[in-house]
């Protein structure tokens, strides 16, 4: 019997400790999955000529009490298209972000009155060769990916054009907002390639598989309404207003919440919608664990409020 019973705490103490300790020792968490880590070339191969593709800068700001960061691709001249000086700025961001623990949410735009038309062509025209074309490819597939698990609330405000790899890096967000006059624009079938940087497969489960499909092969312009529509965009800024700040305004209902409760929650539908459902679980129950007694939750059940609203 006390051998039945040491047999059945061993496995139990392996089937929840051993994945957890594992998962600790390897580093690996939702914002590092080996799987993404496996596509990218080692850092020093992309590295050396991302830094030769200069022009553009990619601009952070942090607000410390309200824990939102406003990120802005910032290359005006070329309506925001993105160089290799400016991945390499956007992968560095993107770390710094996941160690900020006073983060709650993240809005992505571009400067000027457009959001960004994709990777700059005057570098994609130089690097034909495939082995570039892959290496890019893999380094922006692991820096976007790992923008959308940030554990932060994240919206792309979208003025203008979001083309090619623009309309690829607004899916690596939680949310899109559109100005009237913007337009997300998946024209890769149109240069004679697919998706590359994860925006395929996110486009995929944003809108479903037919509509996906339909924007990708045809590669014409979807304009905020119908954006709003099929779900691809959230809400339509009104004419007139700041987009930073009537975006700001606009994820103020979501980031309400103490900052550990936001970005918990963030953490349960990152794992609920990418990986298999038992870990999922494991996931969510472990994100209860971290919040449930903390001092979001002791002050509201103080109050013992009522919800009447
Ligand atoms: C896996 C990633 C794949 C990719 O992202 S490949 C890139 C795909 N993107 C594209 O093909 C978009 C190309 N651009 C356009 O179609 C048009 O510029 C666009 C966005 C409709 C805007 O048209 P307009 O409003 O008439 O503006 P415009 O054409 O005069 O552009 C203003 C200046 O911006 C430049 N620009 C626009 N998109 C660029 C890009 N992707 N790379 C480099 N430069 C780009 C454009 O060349 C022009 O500069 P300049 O005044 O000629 O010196």
């Amino acid at each position: 019997m006390f051998t039945g019973m040491a047999m059945s705490c061993y496995s139990a103490i392996k089937r929840i400790l051993v994945p957890r300790l594992t998962r600790k020792l390897s580093g690996c968490h939702l914002h590092t999955c080996a799987s993404t880590c496996a596509a990218a070339p080692p850092d020093d191969v992309t590295h050396s000529w991302l830094t030769t593709v200069g022009g553009g800068t990619v601009d952070l700001t942090k607000d410390e009490s309200s824990g939102l960061a406003v990120l802005t691709l910032n290359n005006p001249e070329r309506l925001n298209a993105v160089t290799g000086n400016m991945m390499l700025q956007l992968a560095n961001i993107v770390n710094d972000l996941k160690d900020w623990r006073n983060g709650k949410a993240l809005i992505v735009h571009g400067k000027g009155h457009t959001f960004c038309p994709g990777a700059d062509l005057n570098m994609v025209r130089n690097m034909l060769d495939s082995k570039q074309g892959q290496e890019m490819c893999a380094f922006m597939h692991k820096t976007l990916t790992e923008l959308h698990r940030l554990p932060l609330i994240s919206v792309a405000a979208i003025d203008g054009h979001a083309i090619g790899g623009g309309s690829e890096l607004c899916t690596a967000t939680d949310f899109r907002v559109m100005t009237e006059r913007a337009n997300i624009r998946f024209i890769h079938a149109l240069m004679g390639v697919v998706p590359g940087w994860g925006g395929g497969t996110r486009l995929t489960r944003l809108v479903g598989r037919t509509r996906a499909l339909d924007l990708l092969s045809s590669g014409r312009p979807i304009g905020p309404e119908e954006a709003l529509e099929i779900g691809l965009a959230n809400w339509i800024i009104p004419t007139g207003h700041d987009v930073v700040e009537a975006t700001a305004e606009w994820l103020q209902k979501y980031t309400k919440g103490k900052t550990e409760v936001v970005r918990a929650l963030k953490n349960v539908v990152v794992a609920g919608s990418e990986l298999p459902v038992e870990e999922a679980l494991e996931r969510e129950a472990e994100q209860f664990v971290d919040v449930w007694g903390g001092p979001a939750h002791e002050e509201a059940i103080l109050k013992s409020m009522k919800h009447k609203k």
